[in-house]
C-alpha cells in the first residue's frame, strides 16, 4: 500500500504554527510529522504529515478541522510517496562496498578484497541488500563498531533480505545467528547467499512477518538485534522487539529517514532503551540503542 504525504505550502513561522497543531492533534498516534524548507529566498516551507493510503481520509477530515479557522486559507495539498522499490535500489552501483571492516562484492569482484576485511559474495539479486544502499552500509558500520565494544553471544537479524547483514554478523563475531524475513522469496535467496559465503553452520533462516512464530523464544532472547525495515513498522514492533532482547543488549535500527529518526528514538525510549549512537548516510540514519 502506497504511503501518502498531506502537507501545506506556507511561511516558515506558519509552518511552524501548522507543525504545532498537528503535532497536538496527532502526536500521540504514530504519524511522521515534520517540516522542511523548500525555498530559503522566498520563505517557502512545507508543513507535512505521513500515513498509509487507508488512513488519508480520515487524516484529511482532522487535518482540515484542526486548521479551522486561523490556517482554513491554506490549501492541504497531497503527494503520493512511490513505493520504495528495494530491489531496483540494490541494484544501484555494482562496485564493492567498504562499512567497518566489512566489504560486500559481487562475485565478479572476488579479487578485489583486501587482506584483514570480512567478506560477504552478494550478486544483486531477488532480495534486497547488495551493501550499496545507505541503510544496510549504516547497519554493517554499526555492527561492527557495537562488535567491538560489547558482548555478542548470539544475533538476530529481522528482515534479512539478501542475508547480508546475517551472513556479516556470523563471520565478523562466530555465535548463533537467527535471520527472518517476511518474504519467503528473501529466506530463500539469503540460504543460498549464505551457502555461497561458505557460511553453513550457526545461522538459521526462518520465514515469519515481524515476531509472529515461535522460532524467536526458541532462539533468543538475543544480545544483538538487527532490523533494517522501515520507521513504521519498527515503531510498531518496539514492545515485541525489546521484549526479545536479552538484558544489556543492543538493537541496531535502520530503514528510518533522518526527519523520521526522533519519532522511532521516542518509540524505543518509550521500551526503555537508551540511544548509543546515530550514522548518517544518503538521508538515512542507522540507530543504536541499549537495554
Ligand atoms: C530494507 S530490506 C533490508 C535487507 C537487509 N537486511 C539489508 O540490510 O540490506 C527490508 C527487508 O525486511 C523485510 N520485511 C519487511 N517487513 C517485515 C516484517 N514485518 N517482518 C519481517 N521482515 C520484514 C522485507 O521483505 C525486506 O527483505
Amino acid at each position: 500500500m502506497s504511503e501518502i504525504r498531506l502537507f501545506v505550502s506556507t511561511t516558515e513561522k506558519q509552518a511552524g504554527a501548522v507543525l504545532d497543531i498537528m503535532t497536538a492533534v496527532f502526536g500521540e498516534e504514530d504519524f511522521a510529522i515534520a517540516t522542511m524548507e523548500i525555498d530559503e529566498t522566498r520563505d517557502v516551507w512545507e508543513a507535512s504529515i505521513y500515513m498509509m493510503a487507508d488512513e488519508e481520509a480520515e487524516v484529511k477530515a482532522r487535518l482540515e478541522e484542526a486548521l479551522q479557522p486561523g490556517f482554513s486559507h491554506l490549501p492541504i495539498e497531497r503527494e503520493v510517496l512511490p513505493d520504495i522499490d528495494w530491489i531496483a535500489k540494490s541494484l544501484e552501483g555494482l562496485a564493492p562496498v567498504r562499512a567497518g571492516r566489512f566489504v560486500v562484492h559481487g562475485s565478479h569482484d572476488r579479487d578485489k578484497v583486501k587482506t584483514g576485511e570480512v567478506a560477504i559474495e552478494i550478486d544483486a539479486g531477488q532480495a534486497f541488500g547488495t551493501g550499496h544502499h545507505g541503510t544496510t552500509a549504516g547497519c554493517l558500520e554499526m555492527l561492527a563498531s557495537v562488535a567491538r565494544t560489547r558482548r555478542i553471544r548470539n544475533v538476530l537479524d529481522l528482515g534479512t533480505g539478501s542475508g547480508v547483514l546475517a551472513i556479516a554478523a556470523r563471520k565478523l563475531l562466530h555465535v548463533p545467528v537467527l535471520a527472518t524475513d517476511i518474504d519467503p522469496i528473501a529466506t530463500r535467496v539469503a540460504t543460498e547467499n549464505a551457502r555461497r559465503n561458505g557460511v553453513v553452520t550457526g545461522l538459521a533462516f526462518a520465514t515469519a512477518p515481524g515476531f509472529h512464530s515461535t522460532t524467536f523464544s526458541a532462539n533468543g532472547p538475543f544480545d544483538l538485534i538487527i532490523a533494517n525495515i522501515l520507521a513504521r513498522p519498527l515503531m510498531k514492533m518496539a514492545p515485541e522487539l525489546v521484549a526479545n532482547l536479552a538484558p544489556g543488549g543492543s538493537v541496531i535500527l535502520s530503514g528510518i529517514l533522518a526527519e523520521q529518526r526522533w519519532k522511532v528514538l521516542a518509540a524505543y525510549n518509550g521500551q526503555h532503551l537508551e540511544h548509543v549512537r546515530t550514522i548518517w548516510r544518503n538521508g538515512w540514519v542507522t540507530i543504536h540503542l541499549a537495554k
